[in-house]
C-alpha cells in the first residue's frame, strides 16, 4: 500500500498548513481546546474561516480564546461523565463539519474512575469520545463529507488493547499502559469509523502530534519527565530540540481535519504530517531509545480490522450498559 506523503514536514506549523485553504461555512468542534494543542487547532481552524466550537469542561478557561475571534465560541462537555457527552451531542444543531478529538488525560498515578465506573484515561480518552461521535453521526452525515480526527500518541505502540481487562479490574493498574492502551484505542475508533460510515461520506483518520510541552505533562513523577527529556538531571524544565511548539504539534490536527489534499483519505494514521508506516508494536521500543524513537509509525494492533469492529463492539455495549442503568436511551 502506498503511504500518502504531502509537502509539509515535521517542523511545518498548523497555520501553514492551512495556507490559502478557506474553511467560511464549515463548523468544527475541537475538544480540549482551551489549552495546549487544542488551542493551537482553535486558532488554525478559525483563522481559516471555520466557525469552530471549544469542547470544554470549563468554558470559563476558553473565553480569552472565544474573545479572540467571532469565529470561536465554546460549549461545555466533559468527557469523562456520559450524560455530560450526551447533553452536549444533543443541543448540537446543524452539520458537524469535523470534529478534533484532542482532549486527553495522560498518566494518571492511581486508578481513577469516572462516575460510570470506567477506569479514567480509557473513559476521557477513548469511551467519551466514542459516545462524543456516535452521538453526532447524524450531525456529521449531514456535513457531506464530514471529519473526524482521532489525536492518539506515539504511546500507543507500547500497548494494543486487553480485551480480557481493559479497565485493569483484574490486573494491577499501570499508569503509562493504560494511557498507551487509550492511544491505541484512538486509532482503532478512525479505522471503526472508517470501516462504518463510509457511506455517509464521513472520514477519520488519527495522529500523533509529536512531543510537546503542554500541562499534559503534569501527572508525571520525576523520573518518566526526565527519562522523556523535559528535565535535566536537577529537575529544571528543559525543551529538547525533538520537541515541537503547539503550533507545530496541531499541525497534522489541522491537516487531517481540513486540508483539501487529505480529501476522501479514511482509516490512516499520520504523523509528521505524513503517514506513518505499520510496524509491530511492544515495550522493546521503548527500552530501545526512548519517546524520542517513537515516532514516524504505527503499530499493527492499533490498524487492526479485527481489533477495530471487537472494540467498537465493547464500547457499544458498555455505553448503552450505562445508559440502560441510568434509564437514558442512547443511540450508537
Ligand atoms: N503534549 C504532547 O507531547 C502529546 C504527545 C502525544 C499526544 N498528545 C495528545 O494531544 C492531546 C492534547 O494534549 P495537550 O498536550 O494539548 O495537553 P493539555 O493537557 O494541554 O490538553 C488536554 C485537554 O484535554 C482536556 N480534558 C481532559 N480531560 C477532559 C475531560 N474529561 N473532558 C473534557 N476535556 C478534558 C483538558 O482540560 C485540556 O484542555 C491529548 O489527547 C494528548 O494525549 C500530546
Amino acid at each position: 500500500m502506498t503511504l500518502i506523503s504531502t509537502p509539509f514536514g515535521a517542523r511545518t506549523t498548523a497555520a501553514e498548513v492551512l495556507a490559502g485553504v478557506d474553511l467560511t461555512g464549515r463548523r468544527m468542534i475541537v475538544t480540549g481546546g482551551a489549552s495546549g494543542l487544542g488551542t493551537a487547532t482553535v486558532r488554525a481552524l478559525a483563522d481559516a474561516g471555520a466557525r469552530v466550537t471549544i469542547a470544554t469542561r470549563n468554558p470559563t478557561i476558553a473565553k480569552p480564546l472565544v474573545e479572540e475571534s467571532p469565529n470561536i465560541d465554546v460549549a461545555t462537555v466533559d468527557l469523562a461523565d456520559l450524560d455530560s457527552v450526551r447533553a452536549f451531542c444533543a443541543a448540537w444543531d446543524g452539520p458537524v463539519d469535523a470534529v478534533v478529538a484532542n482532549a486527553g488525560v495522560m498518566m494518571l498515578p492511581e486508578r481513577q474512575v469516572n462516575a460510570q465506573g470506567w477506569e479514567m484515561q480509557l473513559a476521557t480518552n477513548y469511551l467519551g469520545h466514542f459516545a462524543l461521535v456516535t452521538g453526532l453521526r447524524t450531525a456529521l452525515r449531514a456535513a457531506e463529507g464530514a471529519r473526524v480526527v482521532m489525536v492518539s500518541s506515539g504511546a500507543h505502540l507500547l500497548a494494543g488493547v486487553d480485551f480480557e481487562d481493559p479497565q485493569f479490574e483484574r490486573k494491577p493498574y499501570d499508569s503509562m499502559i493504560a494511557y498507551a492502551q487509550s492511544k491505541t484505542a484512538d486509532v482503532l475508533l478512525a479505522v471503526g469509523i472508517s470501516r462504518r460510515w463510509a457511506q455517509d461520506g464521513i472520514r477519520a483518520n488519527a495522529c500523533s502530534p509529536g512531543q510537546i510541552l503542554t500541562n499534559l505533562l503534569r501527572h508525571l513523577d520525576a523520573a518518566t519527565l526526565q527519562a522523556i527529556g523535559a528535565t535535566d538531571s536537577d529537575g529544571n524544565t528543559t525543551i529538547p530540540d525533538h520537541y515541537k511548539t503547539p503550533e507545530e504539534g496541531a499541525a497534522t490536527s489541522v491537516l487531517l481535519a481540513a486540508s483539501p489534499l487529505l480529501e476522501g483519505v479514511t482509516g490512516r494514521y499520520f504523523e509528521n504530517n505524513q503517514e506513518a508506516p505499520v510496524v509491530e508494536g511492544g515495550p522493546h521500543l521503548m527500552a530501545a531509545g526512548g519517546p524520542e524513537a517513537m515516532v514516524d509509525m504505527v503499530a499493527e494492533w492499533a490498524v487492526d480490522p479485527v481489533a477495530a469492529d471487537r472494540l467498537w463492539e465493547y464500547a457499544s455495549t458498555t455505553i448503552r450498559d450505562a445508559a440502560d442503568l441510568s434509564g437514558a436511551s442512547v443511540s450508537l
